[in-house]
């Protein structure tokens, strides 16, 4: 702030006589006068009516008489011995040139505003620490959520209100590279979120931009042509979804599981021997193929499975180590190749490892010890050189004790062991692994479903006795029987009661038990979901593909239950 002295400037003076009259008056004072008469020998209150003329040499605000407020100094003056004061007025509203200039930003900004306002795209804007800066009308419309909901929060703290649950902004901010994601939102929108990170010019991260766009129409498009386009792969090829579905990345936000995952990849490339162990559909057979997967050696065989708890005991030897012609009665012409064979170079996966018959053991122990065995009725031994990953439910150092498993099979599996934990024991996986069984069915059954937040928290509260596999199948269910776009916690507990008899949710852990027996709640489910199908399938050769039966075993069923 300086003083102005110039009458030029966009600020006045004016002497007054000791009884504060105006005797003289600056430029700036003139534009406002039409002649010097006007305002000459008026007293200065005439002009400045709440002006104190006791108060000297200290600024304080005064009004003009349009209104204008100024700030007023006043000093004393001795002039040829005449008492005089000065008024200095100091005008602080800005100078013009910076006035235009705030003009011009400010319409550019409402400019840009109406800009992004007119875009079908969602426009989402962040600081460096994720707090939300700027939103789009198009987001709001596409997000249901209000302004006040948003505008000064953090996405972290969006993200575990389940507001916006896949923020793609915080991976943005995580990552410090761009980022897409595919979010859902409240009416079923799939959208396709482009995040990207905005530095300064000192390479420090500033903000945060994403760009939503609605594919949910592209995506319906998509769909039907990857549908037709899969009908004729499958007609071809055995293609199956389970495949597909094994080539997704896993889901690994629990600290246990990372150190899991980061076990098995270390182990990858080396063939020492793996036992995993874990309840029921906790992700076994998927690490076992992660393993597999991610060795890379080069021509590398295969990845053998067998379920040792599924062949018959007295096909076991055979179907494991092959044999030759006429070992038995009905034995191949040319013998037959065992999976051992089969697996050489790549990996044999024995899964329910704990069912394998005991008289089964002490030959599978001797192939591991001295790496190679004899097909049934064979004299020639065979190399065996394939890296074995063997699994189980259940105890297997109780089976050891019980003497139901040999203790020495199982110290020969037991060189590198992975035990995967339950899904409640690693509940950060649960929101991420829903997203992604969602995201697979949404896709294999053209759908835009979604899950509520409620419906998120219950998923956190349940048991997961069945762990991942009943996450999926529930997924699979809600989403086949919803007929909105949102997934809520009545139709989760609806399809947990139809598949199980004892559901157990949150803390209550309620059992609810019925009269049914399982083959009538089978029965029951199957006609659901054969209803559901019907109705989205444009016709009954759809509909068995879908539903994996043929349109005869359909036509059956159609009349079994009367639709
Ligand atoms: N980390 C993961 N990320 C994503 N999906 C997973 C993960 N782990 C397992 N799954 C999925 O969970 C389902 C069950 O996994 P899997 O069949 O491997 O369980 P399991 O423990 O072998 O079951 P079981 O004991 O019945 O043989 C599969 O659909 C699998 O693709």
């Amino acid at each position: 702030m300086k003083v102005i002295n110039n009458d030029s400037m966009n600020m006045g003076y004016l002497l007054t006589d000791d009884k504060y009259n105006i005797i003289y008056f600056n430029k700036y004072f003139k534009k406002f006068v039409s002649n010097n008469e006007d305002i000459l020998n008026k007293k200065i209150t005439v002009y400045f009516q709440d002006i104190k003329l006791d108060k000297k040499q200290e600024m304080y605000p005064v009004k003009y008489i349009d209104n204008y407020v100024y700030y007023v100094m006043i000093e004393e003056l001795k002039l040829y011995e005449h008492d005089l004061y000065a008024f200095f007025f100091y005008d602080f509203s800005l100078d013009s040139e910076l006035e235009k200039q705030i003009l011009r930003l400010n319409r550019q900004q409402y400019l840009y505003n109406e800009m992004f306002n007119k875009l079908d795209d969602g426009i989402y804007v962040t600081d460096e620490e994720g707090s939300t800066q700027y939103v789009n009308d198009a987001f709001i419309n596409l997000s249901g959520l209000t302004r006040d909901q948003i505008i000064g929060k953090t996405v972290y703290d969006l993200r575990n209100h389940n507001i916006l649950p896949n923020s793609c902004c915080a991976k943005v901010i995580e990552t410090r590279g761009p980022v897409s994601t595919i979010n859902n939102y409240y009416k079923g929108q799939r959208c396709l979120v482009s995040g990207s990170p905005i530095f300064d010019e000192k390479g420090k991260l500033s903000k945060t931009i994403a760009v939503i766009r609605d594919v949910s129409e592209l995506d319906i498009l998509m769909k039907n042509i990857a549908k037709e386009e899969n009908l004729f792969i499958k007609s071809k090829n055995t293609y199956n979804a389970e495949t597909i579905e094994h080539k997704k990345e896993p889901v690994i936000n629990n600290e246990n599981m990372k150190i899991i995952y980061n076990k098995a990849q270390k182990i990858a490339s080396v063939d020492s021997t793996v036992l995993i162990l874990g309840e029921t559909g906790v992700g076994k057979d998927f690490i076992a193929s992660y393993i597999y997967n991610t060795c890379n050696w080069k021509n590398k065989g295969k990845f053998v499975k067998i379920n040792c708890g599924a062949v018959p005991e007295h096909l076991l030897e055979s179907e494991f180590f092959g044999y030759e012609e006429g070992a038995f009665t009905g034995a191949q012409k040319g013998g037959k190749k065992g999976l051992f064979e089969e697996a050489n170079g790549g990996v044999l996966y024995l899964d329910e490892i704990g069912d394998m018959p005991y008289t089964l053991q002490v030959k599978l122990l001797s192939s591991l010890n001295d790496r190679m065995f004899y097909r049934i009725g064979g004299t020639k031994p065979v190399e065996f050189n394939a890296r074995i990953i063997a699994a189980t439910n259940v105890d297997l150092k109780k089976l050891v004790d019980e003497k139901k498993f040999r203790a020495d099979l199982y110290y020969r599996l037991n060189v590198v062991r992975l035990i995967i934990p339950s899904l409640r024991q690693r509940k950060e996986d649960i929101i991420h692994l829903s997203q992604q069984f969602l995201e697979y069915y949404n896709n294999k059954y053209g759908k835009n479903c979604y899950f509520s937040a409620g419906c998120l928290e219950s998923f956190l509260g349940y048991e997961w006795p069945g762990n991942i596999r009943e996450m999926k199948n529930i997924i699979e269910r809600t989403v086949l029987m919803s007929d909105n776009a949102c997934i809520d916690t009545g139709l989760f507990r609806e399809n947990l009661m139809n598949g199980e008899n004892i559901v157990e949710v949150s803390e209550n852990k309620s059992v609810i038990l019925d009269n049914k027996s399982l083959k009538e709640k089978l029965e029951e489910y199957e006609k659901e979901i054969i209803e559901k199908t019907l109705l989205l399938t444009k016709n009954m050769k759809e509909a068995s593909e879908i539903l994996g039966i043929d349109i005869s075993t359909l036509v059956r069923k159609k009349q079994k239950y009367k639709m």
